[in-house]
């Protein structure tokens, strides 16, 4: 019997894995813990009638696991001894119909319990998501991608193992198990304790199964995490392992990796393959037992055949669900795991100000008819992992870093940027002028000082109003999978007349119009297709269709041709009229027309003003400048002068 089941008889987790061997992924968790319990418990509140009718199939299926041999019992001793036929074909015709009551009774168990975890992996879904969206940026930095992915798919997976194989069935388990035993006591004691014998050895055999493939499932998920990890980066990285000739070596590392996997796999298998043997050994020591004692007692004359039959038929069935709760040991402990990685992550707190305003609207209206201030005070700020705190992290007053253990990438910035004007922010590369940005878009906070957009702090000021004012073209620019349109518009309300005329003001019109399908072109993955030029007209348009109050322009540094740098060129001033501005500035343009120009260096503003000053100044910004404009002889470069972003 066991072999052709055994393949359904793996650890059930191992099977999804992370893109990163992290340790809470490797772990194996507890079987049990009341806490994770009661969590899991809530998910299926919703479902408490499918559950109660599942347990009823499941009643009803245990139940029909006594008829057949009490049935047996009966007619060898009470119909057959009668002779009487018609009896013998009213048993038939009950067996029968049980049979079909089990076959319903069966089938629904199977479909409710798959129903309820089905829905309740849903919902779990859902509410992972929901909590992803909300995140600070800071969580994204300090999490990788792969880790999240596995929450929602594999994690949220093996607790579907707990509903359709684990739990419902389990019960299922205990129930028949409880039920056959009284049972057997009940028609005759003296049997079933000769039977009962064995059951010691079953507990002790189970527990050394449970505790061996319970070490090897811990080997079997880091080995497919480590898989994973592999294989997620090199197909990622597939150009450069191309480029530089690294398949063979690639794939040989692939193997040795995927050696260990299988040798784990084959570890696991091996402790199946010996329990099952085992538990079927006992059980026919537990007949042997049986036949033993029911011969001493049939010669006392204290026992009939019909009982003896209908025993060997109750201990075979007495002893599977043994076997299976062995296996729905390992199911639990994977859920448990699983589910105290997907709680962590469910109680991650969301970024702070990110409740939906009622009124926005009006309140962004308000924003655009006054026009946009935005004020740096004294603002210091240290990413968490240069041992600055994230608010999200923030306990208590003093969790705030001290200043002797902090890298510091913003030190004292202080600027104003009035309505309609511009700032262009210039310095090396790591200076901080992106990190300027982020905290002004609320990615981050900082730990010191304030940022005010019309006198009042932005952290005052719903995510939802700030980013509504706010238009951010980035330099490594984000285009989803879906048509033209869609991306323009990201879910806005914004009519066509309004997305073309967008658009159209800044030249990437022309870039769709010559796209295959125009408005209802569809882009790949990521946006793919299109190049780095069209993308990023297409990320103008994209900034202005919502007519934004300040623009933050992190101008891309990537070679495009002539054409469409003139373009690009033409669409960052129409962008900036009438807009406050802050830019990183890559383009002379953008930097001389600048109403203020700040030089960052190492996180500290060292230079201040406007072009011509700054150039007539002779400092940091005028070598940089000429650095840009090509008039800078190499044996004059700086070291540290090597770029400007
Ligand atoms: N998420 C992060 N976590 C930790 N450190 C970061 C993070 N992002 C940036 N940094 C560090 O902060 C410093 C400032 O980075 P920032 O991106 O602001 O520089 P930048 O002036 O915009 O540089 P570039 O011109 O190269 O884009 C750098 O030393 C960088 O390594």
């Amino acid at each position: 019997m066991w072999p052709t089941r055994f393949p359904g008889r793996m650890p059930p987790g191992p099977r999804g894995g992370s893109t990163g061997a992290h340790a809470d992924d490797e772990s194996a968790g507890s079987a049990y813990d009341a806490r994770l319990v009661r969590r899991l418990l809530a998910y299926v509140r919703p479902y408490r009638v499918l559950v109660a009718a599942a347990l009823g199939c499941i009643a009803i299926t245990a139940g029909m696991q006594l008829a057949g041999p009490l049935l047996t019992r009966w007619v060898i001793d009470t119909a057959f001894p009668t002779r009487d036929v018609g009896l013998v074909v009213q048993a038939a015709m009950a067996f029968a119909g049980l049979l079909v009551v089990q076959f319903a009774s069966s089938y629904g168990e199977t479909v409710l319990t798959a129903v309820i975890g089905q829905r309740v992996m849903r919902d779990l879904r859902q509410e992972l998501f929901t909590r992803l969206q909300q995140l600070p940026i800071s969580y994204f930095d300090r999490t990788p991608v792969g880790r999240l992915v596995t929450r929602v798919t594999s994690d949220v997976e093996a607790l579907n193992e707990l509903f359709t194989a684990g739990v419902v069935a389990g019960i299922g388990d205990l129930f028949t198990l409880g039920t056959i035993g009284v049972v057997m006591l009940f028609i005759d004691w003296q049997l079933a304790l000769a039977a009962f014998v064995v059951i010691p050895l079953v507990l002790l055999v189970s527990r050394v199964f449970q505790n061996k493939v319970r070490s090897s499932y811990r080997v079997i998920r880091t080995r497919v995490a480590q898989l994973n990890a592999y294989l997620g980066e090199r197909l990622s990285g597939i150009r450069i392992v191309q480029l530089f000739g690294r398949e063979a070596g690639e794939i040989a590392r692939f193997e040795t990796l995927n050696q260990g996997h299988l040798d784990a796999q084959l570890k696991s298998i091996t402790y199946y393959a010996l329990y099952f043997p085992a538990i079927e050994f006992l059980t026919t020591l537990a007949l042997a037992s049986l036949l033993v004692t029911s011969g001493v007692l049939v010669e006392r004359e204290a026992l009939t055949v019909g009982t003896v039959a209908a025993f060997l038929q109750l201990v075979r069935r007495f002893f599977q669900p043994l076997q299976d709760l062995s296996e729905k040991y390992n199911i639990l402990q994977a859920a448990m795991a699983a589910s105290e990685r997907i709680f962590g992550l469910l109680d991650t707190p969301p970024a702070p100000g990110l409740t939906p305003t009622p009124d926005l609207a009006q309140r962004v209206a308000r924003v655009r008819a006054e026009g946009i201030t935005i004020t740096f005070e004294n603002v210091w700020f240290a990413y968490e992992s240069g041992g600055g705190i994230s608010e999200d992290r923030v306990q208590q007053p003093t969790d705030l870093p001290s200043d002797t253990e902090v890298r510091w990438v913003l030190k004292d910035v202080s600027f104003t940027v009035a309505p309609g004007h511009s700032l262009a922010l210039v310095g090396h590369t790591g200076a901080g002028k992106t990190t300027i940005v982020n905290l002004l878009l609320r990615f981050h906070d900082p730990q010191r000082g304030r940022i005010l957009m019309n006198g009042e702090d932005i952290r005052d000021i719903p995510v939802d109003v700030l980013r509504s004012v706010m238009g951010y073209v980035q330099q490594d620019i984000f285009l989803f999978a879906g048509d033209i349109a869609a991306n323009l518009r990201l879910g806005s309300p914004i009519d066509d007349v309004a997305l073309h005329a967008a658009a159209a003001r800044v030249g990437a019109d022309r870039v769709i119009d010559r796209l295959p399908g125009g408005w209802a072109h569809e882009l790949g993955e990521r946006g793919g297709g299109i190049s780095v030029g069209e993308r990023q007209l297409l990320a103008f348009a994209r900034a202005i269709a919502s007519d934004p109050s300040l623009l933050i322009l992190d101008e891309a540094t990537s070679a495009v041709d002539s054409t469409i740098e003139a373009q690009i060129q033409q669409a960052v001033s129409t962008l900036m009229q009438g807009r406050t501005t802050v830019a990183i500035a890559h383009r002379l343009s953008t930097i001389v027309d600048a109403d203020e120009i700040l030089v960052l260096h190492h996180g500290e503003v060292v230079e201040r003003g406007a072009h011509r000053a700054l150039v007539a100044a002779g400092g940091m910004y005028e070598r940089l400048f000429r650095l840009q404009a090509g008039t800078i002889v190499p044996s004059e470069r700086l070291p540290s002068a090597a770029a400007s972003g």
